[in-house]
């Protein structure tokens, strides 16, 4: 079953490698972990709904506590915080779960009739506060799409596929699988996150330089608003205009509820294969990284992780003997200390994959690049989707764990990396309150590429003294990031967390553009308010 308070199946656990904690207490300390609420605590806490059912709606929708409970949060780090103290915020009144566009049109209806909000609820792995109800607000009915979750059409002409919206990463491939398809769309939420959620918050994949973002995949589909349906059709391309898939693509359930979604997919592979290599330094590497995307090198992912995560994860990788073989054998050809790790993957036709990989070899020799061949590359495809387990594991050790992400150009990538870095290493300004913090580039563009950085803490004595240390890392960084020419988010999204700092990014025309968009959609603020617009 899905953990309540936490990520994934409660039957799975990832265990920290010996080694792992006392590489962490060497660099941030030792750390006590905080008591966890119990899920039986926590549903005693949930008030009566306040919802006024009658029928249709009432066959569709639960007030169960338990389920109200598995639908209040996502997975932010304040969500976490508030899961495991107990101490959640708001609860949803209910939570429907349609079936079909028709439930939905009813949902509808009966929202505007009873001033009702609505979230939309995919896979509910949102890490910037998406899909938790506001404080101080009327009625609430969350809306999970969990039962839409079919493969409804292959046009394999075409290829193009039609999902129900609430259609989950596994089943997505699963049901394209069994006829020989892909669609190659794996962030690393995929074990839960669905396709609608993705279109939803515009999510990038971890191979997203061989199949695109969601915005490539995107095609079309249907969502349910409370003006009428939007029936968005499939064509290749189109110069009639602006494009109403954009619209949609990131409107985080501001303006509708996605029932089907259409994407483009791709016949299965015939090899793909995850090399790595090491770079003697950060300038080398990075060199390399951009060169292999600018030469348009036809590789399916691309991942260099900086000197501190590159140590990390050597240090967190189990098999200590092994890494200490490597590790002799690296120094031997000289590369030590400050090298970095890139792990990239060649997807394709045998044919495709030597050429790519016969052409990525060459570039990394020339940057001083070592290469490993694929043991390390198998490893990481095998642990990409259970790595969220870390975050238990760490944790029930005291220390919490968050990522923060961007994209930028080439030219202020390295600058604004260590604006990042430095300011979440330095920014709680006090030596007892220390963040261990590690980057890598994950998404590569010709024209720049996404930051993505992971830090740790020990917690605070207190839930609320760990949030505060949250609250100040994160606002200064965000602050940070959009004023040094970075988006506030390349992939989570913008939620509520993030909506402060949008703004910035968009100018005040470019604001008042998205709010007119979406009160033409829902004048009366009923479609996840707070979300994407404060
Ligand atoms: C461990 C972890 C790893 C992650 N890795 C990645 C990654 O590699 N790449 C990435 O892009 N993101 C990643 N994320 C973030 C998250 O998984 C994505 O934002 C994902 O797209 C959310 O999908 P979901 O189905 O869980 O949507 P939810 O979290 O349920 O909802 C997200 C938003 O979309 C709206 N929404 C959902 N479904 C619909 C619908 N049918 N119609 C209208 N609106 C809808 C919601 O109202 C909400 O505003 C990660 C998150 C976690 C916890």
């Amino acid at each position: 079953m899905r953990r309540w308070n936490g990520w994934g199946d409660d039957q799975f656990t990832l265990d920290l490698p010996d080694g792992g904690i006392a590489f962490l207490e060497a660099r941030i300390g030792s750390a006590t972990p905080l008591p966890d609420a119990t899920l039986e605590t926590v549903c005693q806490q949930v008030p009566a709904s306040r919802l006024e059912l009658t029928e249709p709606v009432r066959g569709i929708v639960s007030t169960d506590a338990e389920v109200r409970v598995r639908h209040a949060r996502g997975q932010s780090l304040p969500d976490w915080l508030a899961m495991r103290s107990g101490d959640m915020g708001p609860f949803p009144d209910g939570v429907a779960l349609p079936e079909d566009a028709g439930q939905i049109r009813t949902l509808l209806d009966y929202a505007r009739e009873h001033s009702v909000t609505l979230i939309p609820y995919g896979g509910g792995t949102s890490v910037a506060g998406h899909i938790n109800p506001l404080e101080h607000s009327g009625p609430v009915l969350t809306v999970s799409l969990a039962r839409m979750n079919r493969l409804i059409d292959l046009d394999q002409e075409s290829q193009v596929a039609t999902f129900g919206a609430g259609t989950p990463g596994p089943l997505v491939e699963a049901q394209l699988r069994a006829r020989g398809y892909t669609l190659g769309h794996f962030p690393q939420s995929f074990e839960l996150s669905t396709i609608g959620g993705w279109v939803a918050s515009r999510s990038s994949g971890q191979q997203s330089l061989r199949y695109g973002r969601i915005e490539q995949l995107f095609a079309g589909g249907t969502i349910e608003t409370l003006q009428g349906t939007l029936t968005i059709p499939t064509v290749p391309a189109s110069s009639a205009g602006p494009d109403v898939r954009e619209m949609i693509l990131g409107s985080e359930g501001r303006l509708g509820i996605l029932t089907d979604v259409k994407v483009r997919v791709s016949p299965l592979p015939e090899r793909e294969q995850f090399h790595v290599a090491f770079f003697p330094d950060w300038q080398s590497a990075r060199e390399a990284c951009r060169m292999l995307v600018q030469k348009r090198i036809q590789l399916s992912m691309l991942r260099l992780s900086n000197a501190v995560e590159t140590e990390t994860q050597l240090a967190l990788a189990g098999h200590p003997a092994l890494i200490g073989m490597l590790e002799r054998y690296l120094r031997l050809r000289g590369t030590a200390d400050g090298k970095c790790m890139m792990t990239f993957g060649v997807t394709g036709s045998v044919a495709q994959c030597k050429a790519a990989l016969r052409q990525a070899r060459r570039l990394c020799k020339e940057f001083g690049g070592i290469q490993l061949g694929t043991r390390m590359g198998d490893k990481w495809a095998e642990k990409r989707f259970t790595m969220p387990y870390l975050r238990e594991a760490l944790w029930q050790k005291g220390y919490a764990v968050d990522t923060l992400e961007t994209a930028t150009d080439w030219s202020n990538v390295d600058s604004l990396m260590a604006k990042i870095e430095t300011n979440l290493r330095e920014g709680l300004d006090d030596p007892n309150q220390p963040t261990h913090v590690f980057t890598h580039l994950s998404h590569v563009y010709g024209e720049g590429c996404s930051i993505y950085t992971t830090y740790v803490f020990p917690v605070a004595d207190s839930y609320a003294g760990t949030l505060r240390r949250w609250q100040t890392l994160k606002h200064s960084t965000s602050e940070l990031i959009v004023a040094n020419g970075g988006t506030i988010s390349h992939q989570h999204g913008v939620g509520k967390d993030h909506a402060p700092y949008l703004p910035r990014e968009k100018g005040p025309l470019g604001m008042a553009a998205i709010e007119a968009l979406q009160q033409r959609f829902d004048p009366d603020g009923l479609l996840n308010p707070g979300t994407l617009v404060e």
